[in-house]
């Protein structure tokens, strides 16, 4: 019997539309000749919806949206629309509307790819980030606005049940790979409420998985070791923020932003999960054929894992590493490493056919 894959599909701002027609491009080709097919169903949200119309997300959106499956989305937000608009209105009102409450961002270097680090070794880790909770709330406020007086807070939530339940999927990442390594970064030596909970929970979750080793890292120190030792780590665990600084300095040492996949997964399926390059919309390179669509199709094989699709993921994922090694190899001989967003998906789709 044919399985129809339901699948929203937010293509948003910028550089949004481009990478995700890659990333849909691969799926399909995966998807070819075998019984799973995939049926899209596209949302005009972003900025020029909130021009026409002065909708970010609206309730009818949000109940059709919860009717698929998964959802895979570009990026959000643009220059002409007040910052914080559609990040919060729209982007963050469906990561906490789905309750996604683990942000999974995978971290890999493909050897030869270009980087600023001198010598990145091998890096492979995994990024657990809070997504419901911390300073993302919206919890805050201002008084006095505009005068000198002014008084602008943004207070970071974090609940034992939030906290312990993004801590237990991070050791069950951790408990599932051969080092079995779990990194916890906070900063509980100033964030004291907090970073007192985040401390007292790995603690006592760690008592169920004997075998993971865990070790803790003061933010800032593990924006150090993220440029000097990046082979230390395989699996981390942090809040919103911190996750969300952290995973873009992985981007970077790994290549770029443009290679970063991320899942905001519901894991108790309540909802459905949601896959996006960890990116941005890129105003300053959208519409010009020059982003890098390897987040983006990186992002659908953690779609492809999430619906059960375990086989059809590992030939996206073999896909992207033989294309990653032949512009490695072009990169050596003097080519540019960068290709037109459109040349990388047909290359890697073309690929998945071979394979
Ligand atoms: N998940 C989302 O939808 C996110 C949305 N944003 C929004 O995107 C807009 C731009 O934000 P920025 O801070 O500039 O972050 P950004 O991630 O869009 O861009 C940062 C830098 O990375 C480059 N870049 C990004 N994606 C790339 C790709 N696929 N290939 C090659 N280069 C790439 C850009 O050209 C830029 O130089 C803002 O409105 C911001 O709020 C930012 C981050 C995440
Ligand atoms: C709301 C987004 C703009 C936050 C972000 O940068 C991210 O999730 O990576
Ligand atoms: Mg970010």
């Amino acid at each position: 019997m044919t399985r129809t894959i339901d699948l929203a599909v937010i293509p948003g701002d910028g550089i949004g539309p481009e990478v995700v027609a890659e990333g849909l491009k691969v799926l399909e080709a995966v998807l070819e000749g075998n019984d799973v097919q995939v049926a899209t169903t596209q949302y005009d949200l972003g900025a020029a919806r909130w021009h026409r119309t002065g909708e970010t997300l609206t309730d009818e959106d949000l109940e059709s949206i919860k009717q698929h499956e998964a959802i895979l989305l570009g990026a959000v937000g643009d220059p002409s629309v007040p910052s914080g608009v559609l990040e919060r209105g729209l982007l963050l009102k469906l990561r906490f509307a789905l309750d996604h409450y683990v942000n999974l961002r995978p971290n890999k270097y493909y050897p030869g790819v270009p980087t600023p680090l001198a010598n990145p070794g091998d890096i492979d880790f995994l990024v657990v980030r809070e997504g419901t909770e911390g300073l993302y709330c919206g919890n805050g406020g201002v008084v006095r606005e505009g005068t000198p007086h002014e008084i602008a807070t943004e207070v970071s939530v974090n609940t034992a049940y939030g906290v312990e339940r993004v801590v237990r999927y991070a050791f069950e990442k951790a408990n599932a790979r051969p080092r079995k390594k779990l990194t916890y970064v906070h900063k509980h030596n100033v964030l004291v409420n907090a970073g007192h909970l985040w401390r007292r929970t790995v603690e006592a979750v760690s008592a169920e998985y004997p075998e993971v080793s865990v070790d803790y890292l003061h933010v800032d120190a593990a924006t150090i070791f993220l440029v000097t030792d990046p082979g230390r780590f395989d699996v981390m665990v942090t809040d919103n923020l911190f996750g969300d600084i952290l995973t873009d300095e992985a981007g970077a040492i790994t290549g770029g932003v443009g290679l970063a996949a991320s899942g905001n997964i519901n894991p108790d399926r309540v909802y459905p999960s949601m896959f996006e390059p960890i990116h941005g919309s890129a105003p300053d390179i959208a519409g010009k054929q020059l982003a890098d669509p390897i987040a983006t199709i990186a992002s659908v094989v953690l779609l492809l894992d999430h619906l059960g699709l375990g086989a059809e993921a590992r030939r996206v994922e073999a896909a992207i590493d033989q294309d990653m090694a032949a512009r490695a190899a072009a990169a050596a001989e003097g080519a540019p490493f960068a290709r037109s967003t459109g040349e990388v998906g047909d290359a890697v789709a073309a690929i998945v056919r071979q394979g």
